[in-house]
């Protein structure tokens, strides 16, 4: 066989190739390739190993994990992004295929835009089989397997859970020792699932791929739902807020949305998918979706635990390379967002201290706020707030004795507040929960009185 070389414009189709779970090591492998060339081999390592899954059970974890192999496949897809989409070891039917070509258009939105590609029309799953029978129950037990990120959203969660005495294990995919750290210090049942990238990838990268951001938690989601049905429980919690719905406005483009997969028309198609394609009794839902970022935040100012151990930073998350000192770096979007947001509920003193410093006191930072407030530049793409979450908190500090003197918010008041309507100007409003959400009835009885406080 001639050597195979990695050529982005010549590559004609994308292949699944297969996926296979061995349930005496946990180990799940994920098989893509291009054209002919070499298998491109993802692993996913379940802890708890071995398991003994009835035929029930068994029928829904390989749903799963078709539905995993799909999902994990758009870090490989997008290296060159193909005409045709192939997949060889099974057929799917027309829901899983418009739910895929949903995924891979909009997750790699902002990665078409950057690399300023266009996957409209191009992202294509065949539907080669007849549509699925309706997935019967799989005898899943009452528990839930809570993402956390390292970040204050999923210790809100955690911590509502708990209030609300929900057995609950805390997971998490991948090395992080951050997140290691938030997950043992909750106190709670903690599951630590291995993720691990097929090595050619980051040749392709060097070769030349297309490179970019990838819908990150839809493959956090899909792991996650393959881990319960392993495992035998119900369900699976994310933490992800109303305001990751909205994208950052492009001129000329239109709407890119950086989260798009932590957004409801995701988690609603997903956990729909789950319900129909996998397990009946699997529910998949995010606890913060009523909520919009300043919402998160003041709930998580009311919890101190976690302070000195909690980052929302993603210098803190690459794969390889360098960590921030102290966890935040102190100049990315997301740290001037969180910063913002606690800002209005937490004490100065506490704030500054999280961050070993005051990011609104520094005049060399007002670029990076601007791009927040959306004046005269658009939402990073990031997981930040909306542009009105920004500029209602940014208000409410003006008008704060301890913070209305700090460089940025000084400038803020001279320079943009007169431009905002009154109604723009406090975060009453925004901390209202909103009634669009998954969270099951009877749990959201009991929450919604928590976080609308
Ligand atoms: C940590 C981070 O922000 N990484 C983004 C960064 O990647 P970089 O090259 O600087 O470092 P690595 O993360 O180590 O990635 C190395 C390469 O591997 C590719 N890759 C990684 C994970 C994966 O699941 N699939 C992959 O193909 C990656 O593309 C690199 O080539 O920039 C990349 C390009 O923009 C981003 O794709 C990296 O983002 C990670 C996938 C990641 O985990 N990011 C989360 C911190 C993140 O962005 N979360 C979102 C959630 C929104 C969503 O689900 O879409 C958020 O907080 O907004
Ligand atoms: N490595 C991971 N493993 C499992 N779930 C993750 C991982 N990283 C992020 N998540 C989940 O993805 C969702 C979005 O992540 P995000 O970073 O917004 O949340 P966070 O880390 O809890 O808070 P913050 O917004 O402050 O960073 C959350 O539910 C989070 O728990």
């Amino acid at each position: 066989m001639s050597q195979w070389v990695f050529d982005r414009d010549a590559i004609r189709a994308f292949r699944f190739v297969r996926c296979g779970f061995d349930a005496g090591s946990g180990v799940a492998q994920l098989v893509y390739g291009f054209d002919d060339g070499p298998e491109l081999v993802e692993t996913v390592t379940l802890p708890g190993a071995p398991f003994a899954l009835d035929a029930a059970r068994e029928a829904a974890a390989t749903q799963a994990l078709r539905l995993l192999h799909l999902v994990a496949g758009v870090s490989y897809y997008k290296a060159a992004v193909p005409g045709e989409i192939r997949i060889d070891g099974y057929a799917i039917d027309a829901a899983t295929a418009a739910l895929m070509d949903e995924l891979y258009l909009h997750g790699l939105g902002e990665f078409a835009y950057r690399n300023g590609l266009d996957l409209r029309g191009r992202v294509r799953f065949p539907a080669q089989a007849a549509a699925a029978a309706p997935a019967p129950e799989a005898g899943l037990q009452p528990h839930a397997l809570v993402a956390i990120g390292g970040g204050k959203d999923s210790l809100v969660s955690i911590e509502a859970l708990r209030a609300l005495d929900v057995a609950q294990t805390v997971t998490w995919i991948g090395g992080s020792q951050l997140i290691r750290a938030c997950a043992e210090r909750t106190g709670l049942p903690t599951l630590n699932i291995g993720r691990q990238l097929a090595a050619e990838l980051f040749d392709y990268n060097r070769a030349g791929a297309w490179n970019g951001h990838i819908p990150v938690t839809a493959v956090n989601s899909a792991i996650m739902a393959f881990a319960a049905v392993v495992g035998g429980v119900d369900q699976v919690v994310f933490s992800n807020e109303r305001s990751a719905s909205y994208g950052s406005l492009i001129e000329g483009t239109g709407e890119v949305n950086h989260q798009w997969s932590k957004g409801w028309a995701f988690e609603r198609a997903f956990a729909a998918h789950l319900r129909s394609h996998v397990a009946a009794d699997l529910r998949y839902y995010s606890l913060l979706r009523p909520l919009s970022e300043l919402a998160v935040a003041r709930q998580f100012a009311r919890i101190d635990q976690y302070d000195a151990h909690f980052s929302s930073c993603n210098r803190n998350f690459h794969l390889l390379g360098e960590r921030p000192v102290n966890r935040w770096c102190g100049v990315c979007p997301k740290c001037h967002f969180v910063f913002l947001a606690l800002a209005p509920f937490m004490p100065k003193p506490r704030l500054v201290g999280i961050f070993g410093r005051n990011l609104l006191d520094d005049a060399t930072q007002v670029p990076g706020f601007d791009a927040l407030l959306e004046y005269r530049d658009h939402k990073p793409f990031e997981c930040v707030g909306e542009g009105r979450e920004s500029r209602a908190a940014m208000a409410t500090l003006a008008a704060r004795p301890e913070w209305r003197e700090d460089a940025v918010v000084a400038r803020f008041a001279r320079e943009i507040a007169p431009q905002l309507e009154a109604g723009e100007k406090g975060v009453d409003a925004l901390l209202v929960p909103d009634e669009e959400h998954g969270i099951p009835a009877p749990r959201w009885e009991r929450l919604r009185a928590r976080f609308a406080d």
